[in-house]
C-alpha cells in the first residue's frame, strides 16, 4: 500500500498553499478584457518592475507565452526564427509557432549548457540579399533554465553576447524564460539585469514558483500592446482572471526564497544516486531543480520499468527515454521526501534495504 506521494515529475505538479487559495477567495477582480481587472494589473505592474521591463500580460500558459512573443516579433509573412534544436519552443509546444503563426523555425545544436555557439547563431542568420529564395531572419529565441539540458542556467554574459548579436544585425531577442527566477537564484543575479539584453520574456508563474496557473510576458508597452491583441485572438482574453493572479502574487512574494531550497535538494538527490550502483548522473550538470539520469545497460531496468517500481512506492518521475529519467524538485518536496526517493532507488536498484526497511 502506497503510505506517501512523492511527485518529482515536474514543478509544473505543486498544489497551491492556503495563503494562495485565501488570496484567491478574496482577490477584487473586474473583467479584463473590458478594461483590467485590478488584480491582474497588480501582478503585470509587478513583473514590469522585477524584470526592468516596462509592461507585462498576464497569460494561461507558457506556451501561449512564447506563441504570443514569437508572433509578434515575426508579424510578417516569411519570417524565420533561430531556436536552439533541444528548446522547448520546437520540441514541446506542438510547432505552434509554425502551424498557427506561420513562422519557419531555424534550429542551431544546444549544447549540453543550454547555449546555443554564438558563431553558429550568427552563420544562421539569412542574408537579406537572400530575399527572393530565405525566409527573412526576424527574432532569435534563448532559454533559460533550459529544461531539456537538466535546467542549466544561460550566464548574463552571453545572454548579453546574444543580445549584441541581435541588435547588430536589426534582430529581436525573445527569452523562454519559464524558469528564469531558478536562473536568478542559482547565478546570484537579479533577473532584470539577466533578462536585460531580451526584447521580451515569458515567465511562468506555475512552475517553480509554485502558482496554480499561468505565465506573463515582458518587454516594452509597445510589444505588449501587441500581446494582448494576439491574447485575445488565440482565446487568451479571460474576465474576472484576478482570482488567478492573486495566487500568482503570492506565489512571487513567498516561493522565490524556497528556490535555493529546491536546488540544494536536488544537488543532494543528485549526489545520492550517483552513489547507487547502476545509475549515471553528472551532478555537477545539476544547477538547479532539474536532474537527468541514466540507468546502466547492465542494470536489470529500463527507465520504464523503474518508473513503474518507483510508482508502486509512490516515487513519480518521468521517463525521458529508454534508459533515461528525469526528476524536478519543488517547494512541496520535503528532505525526508529526498532520502526515502534515494531509499526506494537503492533498494530498487541493489536490493538491498535502509534502516527506513526500503
Ligand atoms: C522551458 C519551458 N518553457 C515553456 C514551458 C511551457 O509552459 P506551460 O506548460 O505552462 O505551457 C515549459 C513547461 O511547461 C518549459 O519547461
Ligand atoms: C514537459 C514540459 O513541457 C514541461 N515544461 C515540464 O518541464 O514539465
Amino acid at each position: 500500500m502506497i503510505t506517501r506521494t512523492v511527485d518529482l515529475r515536474s514543478d509544473t505538479v505543486t498544489k497551491p498553499t492556503e495563503a494562495m487559495r485565501a488570496a484567491m477567495a478574496a482577490a477584487v477582480v473586474d473583467d479584463d478584457v473590458l478594461h483590467h481587472d485590478p488584480t491582474a494589473l497588480r501582478l503585470e505592474t509587478e513583473m514590469a518592475r522585477i524584470t526592468g521591463k516596462e509592461a507585462a500580460v498576464f497569460v494561461p500558459s507558457g506556451t501561449m507565452g512564447n506563441l504570443i512573443s514569437v508572433l509578434v516579433h515575426c508579424d510578417t509573412r516569411g519570417s524565420e526564427v533561430i531556436l536552439g534544436d533541444n528548446s522547448h519552443i520546437h520540441i514541446y509546444e506542438n510547432g505552434g509557432i509554425s502551424t498557427i503563426g506561420g513562422v519557419h523555425p531555424r534550429t542551431v545544436k544546444n549544447n549540453q549548457d543550454g547555449t546555443m555557439d554564438i558563431d553558429l547563431i550568427e552563420a544562421a542568420i539569412r542574408d537579406p540579399s537572400g530575399v527572393l529564395v530565405y525566409p527573412t531572419t526576424r527574432l532569435i529565441c534563448l532559454e533559460n533554465t533550459h529544461a531539456n539540458h537538466g535546467g542549466r542556467c544561460l550566464s548574463v554574459e552571453y545572454v548579453d553576447k546574444v543580445g549584441e548579436l541581435a541588435k547588430r544585425h536589426g534582430l529581436k531577442l525573445h527569452i523562454d524564460g519559464a524558469r528564469i527566477f531558478n536562473a536568478s537564484v542559482a547565478l546570484g543575479i537579479p533577473v532584470h539585469r539577466l533578462v536585460q539584453a531580451a526584447d521580451s520574456v515569458s515567465v511562468c508563474l506555475s512552475k517553480g514558483l509554485g502558482a496554480p496557473v499561468g505565465s506573463v510576458i515582458v518587454g516594452s508597452k509597445s510589444f505588449i500592446a501587441k500581446a494582448k491583441i494576439l491574447r485575445k485572438t488565440l482565446g487568451g482574453g479571460m474576465r474576472q482572471v484576478g482570482i488567478l493572479c492573486a495566487a500568482a502574487l503570492v506565489a512571487v512574494q513567498e516561493n522565490v526564497v524556497k528556490l535555493e531550497g529546491d536546488h540544494k535538494k536536488a544537488k543532494i538527490l543528485a549526489e545520492g544516486l550517483s552513489l547507487i550502483k547502476g545509475i549515471k548522473v553528472d551532478v555537477a550538470s545539476v544547477e538547479t531543480n532539474i536532474i537527468f539520469f541514466d540507468i546502466e545497460e547492465s542494470s536489470k531496468f529500463t527507465a520504464e520499468k523503474l518508473c513503474k517500481y518507483l510508482e508502486e512506492h509512490g516515487i513519480l518521475v518521468m521517463q525521458e527515454g529508454p534508459l533515461s529519467i528525469r526528476i524536478v524538485l519543488h517547494h512541496q518536496i520535503s528532505e525526508s521526501d529526498v532520502q526515502y526517493t534515494l531509499s526506494c532507488f537503492q533498494h530498487a536498484l541493489t536490493g538491498v534495504q535502509d534502516q527506513n526497511g526500503i
